[in-house]
Formats: structure tokens, C-alpha cells, sequence
């Protein structure tokens, strides 16, 4: 079981009674590298990339399937992934998704496999968008949050490229639950989403995406400084919300851009 990796250029957070109605707006694209699910049979433990892990996401959608019979201390869950957690690549919310999926395949269940994997990012304070865009994938501009699914979803050529470059990690939930952090987030985040809604392009994507990291002060220098050294691709900014620098590229200027980056992640858009 696959989901893409998710890259939220940016976002605003919306906050509901309704957990299923709280979640996120803006604007993400997905890739074609990201976290791969396997289950056996074991002793109810998590692996990560070979790790023994705890991610609160997954707990939560374990806890919801055992109500309709999953004996979870019966299995090993297993993710692999090219991306580390906590690298803003809705990594949480691709291993919510796919154990989601799997678990109501498993028990030929028809639950809203989506809306479960939603919830338990919600809960857990670990994602907002994420499951969504992991879920209908590509360029995708989320008009309203969590449920039901207001999204516009864009194809574009495929000339681009998308090249990641990981710096270190930074924990969603410290940023989504300060209110200093959201005010910052949800005056800009609006204001791109409309903006972007206006010209729905990868390039006008990027340079908002840009624009939030800088103007919410988000940013990392480094990857400030890495972002205007790439000023000759298609642009490049701050994935949301992690230590990760992403890059949109066409293949003329991948070899440049990719010998400026030490350790770059080429990837293509997943749809
Ligand atoms: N080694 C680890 N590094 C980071 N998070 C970890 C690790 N091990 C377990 N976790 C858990 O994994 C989850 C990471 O969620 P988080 O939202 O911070 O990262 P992400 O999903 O990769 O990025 P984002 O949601 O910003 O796209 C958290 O529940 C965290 O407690
Ligand atoms: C909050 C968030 C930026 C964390 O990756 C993402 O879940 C989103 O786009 O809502």
C-alpha cells in the first residue's frame, strides 16, 4: 500500500466543533516517492525505515479498527519510506492513510477509510491538509477544510521536476496549536489561496509558496539563502511545515539546480 509524499506550499488553519469540518485550505502538490505499508504477522509493533516508532496517527486509526475486530497485537505495521518523519512531507498522514485503507481492505469494511485517517491527524495535532492531498494528489488547492472535499485538482505537463533537500526536522504540532504562529499563518494563507485560485499554475504555486514561508517567518536562513541561489528554476521555497527545502524544475536547469543542493531527492508530481 502507497501514498505519495505531500508538499503544502501553504496554508491557513480552520478549527471546527466539527472535527471532520477542522483541518486546512491551501495549496499542495504530492510526489511519487513516499510511504510504503506492509503488514505480517507479530506482537502489535510500529516500524518506521526499520525503526521501532510510536506516531500518534497511526495509534488512532489502530484504536478505530479494533472496535470492528482488528487484533492489532496480532500484527507488526511496518512503513518504509524515502523521507524521515517530522520532514513536512505529510509522512504522518500517509501512514494514517495507508493503514487506514489497509485495515478497512482487511476487514471488508466499507468505512470512509479518508475521513478516519483525517480524523487521527486532526487528533493528534500532526496534520491538517495532508490526508486530503495524499488522497486526491497532484496539484491540488484545498477551497475548504476537512469535509466534505472542496478542492480544485490541476494537471500540468510533465516537465517538472521536483527536487527535495531535508535539513532536519520541525514538530507540526508545535506550530498549528500556537496562536501566535496560526494569526501569522491565516493572514497570509488566505490572501495566497486567492490569489493562487486567480492563476492556478506551478510557477505562481511556488512563488506563493515562497512569499508565505518569508512573510510568515517560517523560513529557515539557510533555506532562504538556497531559495534565491535557485532563483533559475521555475523557483523553490520551504516545504510546510518542516526543515525541508523543495525546488520545482524543468529538466534544463535540474543538473544546475541539483549541484547546488547536497543532498537532493529528485522526484516527479504523483497524480
Ligand atoms: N524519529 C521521529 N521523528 C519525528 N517524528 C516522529 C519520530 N518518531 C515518531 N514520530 C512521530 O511521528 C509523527 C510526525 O508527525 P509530523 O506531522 O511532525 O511529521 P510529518 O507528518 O512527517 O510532517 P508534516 O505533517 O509537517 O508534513 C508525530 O506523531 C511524532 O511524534
Ligand atoms: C498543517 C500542514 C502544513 C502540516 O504538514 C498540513 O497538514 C496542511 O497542509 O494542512
Amino acid at each position: 500500500m502507497f501514498a505519495p509524499g505531500h508538499i503544502t506550499g501553504f496554508f491557513a488553519v480552520h478549527k471546527s466543533k466539527d472535527i471532520l469540518k477542522t483541518g486546512s485550505i491551501g495549496a499542495g502538490i504530492t510526489v511519487n516517492r513516499g510511504i510504503n505499508l506492509n503488514i505480517e504477522e507479530g506482537s502489535g509493533k510500529i516500524f518506521y525505515n526499520k525503526k521501532k516508532v510510536n506516531i500518534c496517527p497511526v495509534n488512532k486509526v489502530l484504536t478505530y479498527y479494533e472496535n470492528f475486530g482488528f487484533d492489532k497485537n496480532s500484527y507488526d505495521i511496518i512503513f518504509t519510506s524515502d523521507f524521515p518523519l517530522g520532514s513536512g512531507l505529510g509522512m504522518s498522514g500517509g501512514c494514517a492513510l495507508t493503514l487506514s485503507k489497509k485495515l478497512n481492505e482487511m476487514l471488508d469494511l466499507k468505512i470512509n477509510y479518508v475521513k478516519i485517517a483525517h480524523i487521527s491527524e486532526v487528533e493528534c495535532g500532526t496534520g491538517l491538509g495532508d490526508v486530503i492531498g495524499q488522497y486526491v494528489k497532484g496539484f491540488v488547492i484545498r477551497k475548504s477544510p476537512g469535509f466534505p472535499i472542496n478542492v480544485e485538482k490541476f494537471e500540468v505537463n510533465d516537465d517538472y521536476y521536483i527536487i527535495i533537500e531535508i535539513f532536519g526536522e520541525k514538530e507540526t504540532k508545535e506550530i498549528i496549536t500556537d496562536k501566535k504562529w496560526i494569526e501569522k499563518i491565516n493572514n497570509y494563507g488566505k490572501k495566497y489561496l486567492n490569489e493562487l485560485l486567480k492563476n492556478p499554475t506551478l510557477e505562481n504555486f511556488i512563488n506563493l509558496s515562497y512569499k508565505f514561508a518569508v512573510n510568515t517567518g517560517l523560513i529557515d536562513e539557510k533555506i532562504l539563502e538556497l531559495c534565491n541561489d535557485l532563483k533559475f528554476t521555475v523557483g523553490a521555497s520551504q516545504s510546510m511545515l518542516g526543515n525541508t527545502l523543495f525546488c520545482i524544475s524543468k529538466k534544463d536547469t535540474l543538473n544546475d539546480a541539483i549541484s547546488i543542493l547536497k543532498n537532493p531527492i529528485i522526484c516527479k508530481i504523483y497524480y
